[in-house]
């Protein structure tokens, strides 16, 4: 078998004196869409973060296509192929949507993706490339921000709760635009709450629960029903 693209092992993770991550081992094959789902503060955004070296773990490691990259910053890893798109977008107001894209490219990677790419999987960023950040709906700035993180050519793609607020059509939008993402070999991992969504996008779901993996498995092997439970904290584990 081939080594995963991410492999994360006994991650412990928080903020200052708190822990939010307890022992996080996952990994994540190249071309694989991985989905975390759990509630509230479980966790989710805290994993996603340390991937990206936003955070660096208490302990632990990031292993990125191979190689150590705990100790990489997030630039750093950007270059590698880590892009993120975090909860909130986080554009530059200021600058014009096709500005922002471009920030993207900073990673100098080489890749499918540039704006003309960028534009015509997203007619609705293309439409808006000479309007201010600024002056978008929260769905335009989240189909920016992901396009942004496209921009980069990463061979990952951590997607934050990007539905998070946004009208269902907008969100129909968004995640229209997954298969051609993946069409690209780009592989996934996204924070979904919405578990219908999760289930009909994600190769494999692992679930979080107060800072752990309680549950990680192929997507067609699981019923909504155990999802749910490892979200509440019910679930019966069973040996095999
Ligand atoms: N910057 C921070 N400083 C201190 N604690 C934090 C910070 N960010 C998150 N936390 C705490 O870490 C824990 C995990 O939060 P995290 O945001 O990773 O959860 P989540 O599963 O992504 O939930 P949500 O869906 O609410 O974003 C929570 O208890 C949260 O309060």
């Amino acid at each position: 078998m081939s080594s995963p693209l991410l492999h994360l092992d006994a991650i412990d993770a928080g903020y200052g004196d708190f822990q939010a991550l307890f022992g996080i081992s996952l990994d994540v094959a190249e071309g694989e869409l991985l989905a975390l789902v759990g509630a509230n503060g479980a966790g989710k955004s805290t994993l996603l973060r340390t991937v990206a070296g936003a955070l660096r773990p208490f302990s632990g490691t990031v292993r990125f296509d191979g190689e150590d990259v705990t100790a990489l910053p997030d630039i750093h890893r950007s270059r590698k192929g880590i892009g993120l798109v975090p909860e909130g977008r986080r554009l530059f107001p200021s600058l014009t949507v096709e500005e922002n894209l471009r920030v993207g490219a900073a990673t100098g990677r080489k890749g499918p993706w540039d704006l003309k790419k960028v534009y015509e999987m997203m007619p609705l960023v293309a439409d808006r490339r000479t309007r201010k950040a600024a002056r978008l709906s929260g769905g335009e700035q989240q189909a920016v921000a992901i396009g942004r993180a496209l921009m980069g050519n990463p061979r990952l793609l951590l997607l934050d709760e990007v539905s998070l607020g946004l009208a269902p059509l907008v969100v129909e939008q968004l995640y229209t635009a997954l298969p051609g993402i993946r069409a690209e070999g780009t592989t996934v991992v996204l924070v979904e709450q919405d578990l219908t969504r999760t289930f009909a996008v994600a190769d494999r779901i692992a679930c979080v629960l107060e800072g752990r993996v309680v549950l990680t498995a192929p997507a067609a092997d699981l019923t909504r029903e155990q999802v749910t439970a490892a979200y509440f904290g019910t679930l019966e584990v069973t040996s095999p």
